[in-house]
This record gives C-alpha cells, sequence and structure tokens, in this order.
C-alpha cells in the first residue's frame, strides 16, 4: 500500500520560484511530500485552511496570520528594484490616477497592497480599487490601470498594448531605497511540532537546490523558454533581476512594508518576522 504523504507542500505557479525548486531532491523523501502548485492567493487561503503545510506565499499573507506561521531563512522571492513580472498598465501618469478606477487581480496578495502603499503614501491618490482576473484587456475595459503578477504580467509586457508600464518593485526601490520580498516561506506551526525532523531535511533539500539553480541557471534558462516563449536573454535577464536570498536586507525592506501596511490600515499590526530555526535534534 502506498504511504500517505505527510507534509503538503505549496509551490507558486509562476516561473519566478523554479530557481528554488528546479532541483528538489524528490528521491530522498520517497512519498512523504505531496506538492500543490496555484496561484499565490490560492495557496495563501490553503495554508491558512490547514490544506498546505509550508510553502511559499504572499509575505503579505504571512504578515495577516503571522502567529500561525514561522519563516525559512534565506528563501523568497525578493527584488533590489526592477522585477519584470510585477507591472501596473495604465492609461495616464500615476499622479493623475485620483478617483479612477485601477483594477487588481485576484491571484495577489503582497502586490495590490504594495500597489495601494506607493499610490497612496508615496505618489498621494487614491483611487477606486476593484478586483478581476488577471486578463489585461478585460481588465482595461473599463479602467484606467490594471495590476498584473507573475507569468501573466510577463506575458502582457511581451504585447504591443498601448499603455504606460510601471514596475512595482521599481517604484518600492525609487521611494524607499530597500529591497522588496514579494514571497516568502512559511510553514505552519504544527507542522513544525508533528515532524520537525523532516521539517529540517525539507529545509535542507531547498537550500540545496537553490545552490544548484545557482550554479546551473541556464537549465531553468531553458526550461522557462520552452514553456512560456520569449528569449534566452529575456530569461537570463528575468532570473538576475531575482533575489532568493531572505538575509538581513530583505527582512529590513519587507519589515517597512509592513510598517506601511499597518500604517495605512491594511495590516492591524507591522507584523514580526518569525524565523524558524533548526531545533530537530533537541526538540
Ligand atoms: C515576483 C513575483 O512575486 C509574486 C507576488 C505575489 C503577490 O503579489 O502576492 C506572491 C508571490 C510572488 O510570486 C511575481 O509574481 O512575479
Amino acid at each position: 500500500m502506498q504511504q500517505d504523504s505527510l507534509i503538503r507542500i505549496g509551490k507558486i505557479n509562476y516561473t519566478n520560484v523554479w530557481p528554488i525548486y528546479h532541483f528538489f531532491p524528490h528521491e530522498r523523501f520517497g512519498s512523504k511530500l505531496e506538492w500543490i502548485e496555484q496561484v499565490p492567493t490560492g495557496l495563501n487561503r490553503a495554508m491558512l485552511a490547514g490544506e498546505v503545510d509550508m510553502g511559499a506565499i504572499s509575505s503579505f499573507a504571512y504578515g495577516e496570520s503571522h502567529d500561525r506561521y514561522e519563516l525559512f531563512p534565506e528563501l523568497s522571492v525578493s527584488a533590489y528594484g526592477k522585477v519584470s513580472s510585477l507591472l501596473l498598465f495604465h492609461k495616464k501618469p500615476l499622479r493623475e490616477l485620483d478617483g479612477c478606477t485601477v483594477v487588481l487581480p485576484t491571484t495577489s496578495a503582497t502586490t495590490v497592497n504594495l500597489l495601494k502603499i506607493i499610490l497612496g503614501a508615496f505618489v498621494g491618490v487614491t483611487p477606486n480599487y476593484v478586483y478581476a482576473a488577471p486578463s489585461l484587456d478585460t481588465m482595461m475595459k473599463h479602467a484606467d490601470a490594471a495590476l498584473l503578477i507573475g507569468d501573466d504580467a510577463i506575458r502582457a509586457s511581451w504585447t504591443d498594448a498601448p499603455y504606460e508600464v510601471s514596475d512595482m518593485g521599481a517604484l518600492w526601490q525609487h521611494y524607499t531605497g530597500e529591497w522588496m520580498s514579494f514571497a516568502v516561506w512559511a510553514v505552519r506551526k504544527e507542522t513544525i511540532r508533528q515532524y520537525p525532523e523532516l521539517v529540517a531535511a525539507v529545509h535542507e533539500a531547498f537550500m540545496q537546490s537553490k545552490a544548484a539553480g545557482l550554479n546551473n541557471p541556464e537549465s531553468i534558462v531553458r526550461h522557462a523558454q520552452a514553456v512560456i516563449g520569449g528569449t534566452l536573454d529575456y530569461w537570463r535577464g528575468y532570473f538576475r533581476n531575482l533575489s532568493h536570498d531572505f538575509g538581513p536586507a530583505q527582512r529590513r525592506g519587507l519589515s517597512l512594508y509592513f510598517r506601511y501596511a499597518n500604517e495605512l490600515g491594511l495590516l492591524p499590526e507591522p507584523a514580526p518576522l518569525h524565523m524558524w530555526t533548526d531545533n530537530s535534534v533537541t526538540r
């Protein structure tokens, strides 16, 4: 009889996480792990509901429910500046968006709130926000601006749509001088209590997978081109702009984001970062 999996791991179904997952040593874990692939908001909800035990979620979703999770150190989806897959398409300049309709994608939690911070706190405008599925043509029909994330943003950036395009990572860096972490690697506290050794082994495996990805980016670049399209040079540049680290610089940027989110009433408190440490030997 096949053994039921012990830990369910979320995988965001965008290329931006591939550098961490691509070389994961699946053979090491037999049938102990199950993989659940969804858009970020799907994983945010599933983690909260206990249907997924660990994996990448929107940093904002961690901020909303930080009491339930610990964060894997050195894993995130982050950037210092331009990201190329977090894009606002707009018909007029940002400072003219006051009272205008801005459409937000139902796939995102971090970036929709980042946009609210950028427009509300830095540009100084208050648009009317509505949510829709991530399809640029439909979103723009009755709106002045639309936000897209992940591969939806990448594909839309390759069309010759007649809009201005603003990169959310570049704007955050412009206004704050800081890094931004869009996704973090969260683990449910129950899972850490239940399977401390397995959680530690999965962390170790992700670190090895990430190191292998950094050593061999070309295989990820070629895979992205085969699956999504575009040129090899596009993907080389795309992955070069992303960082999957979660060190002091990324943590400082994310903490600043949480402070702004709290000041604007988007989060009930500026969420602290609870970092996981490997106590599996002493637990
Ligand atoms: C860098 C990206 O960050 C993503 C943005 C997220 C969000 O806005 O909630 C969540 C996970 C990340 O995959 C991207 O979508 O390309």
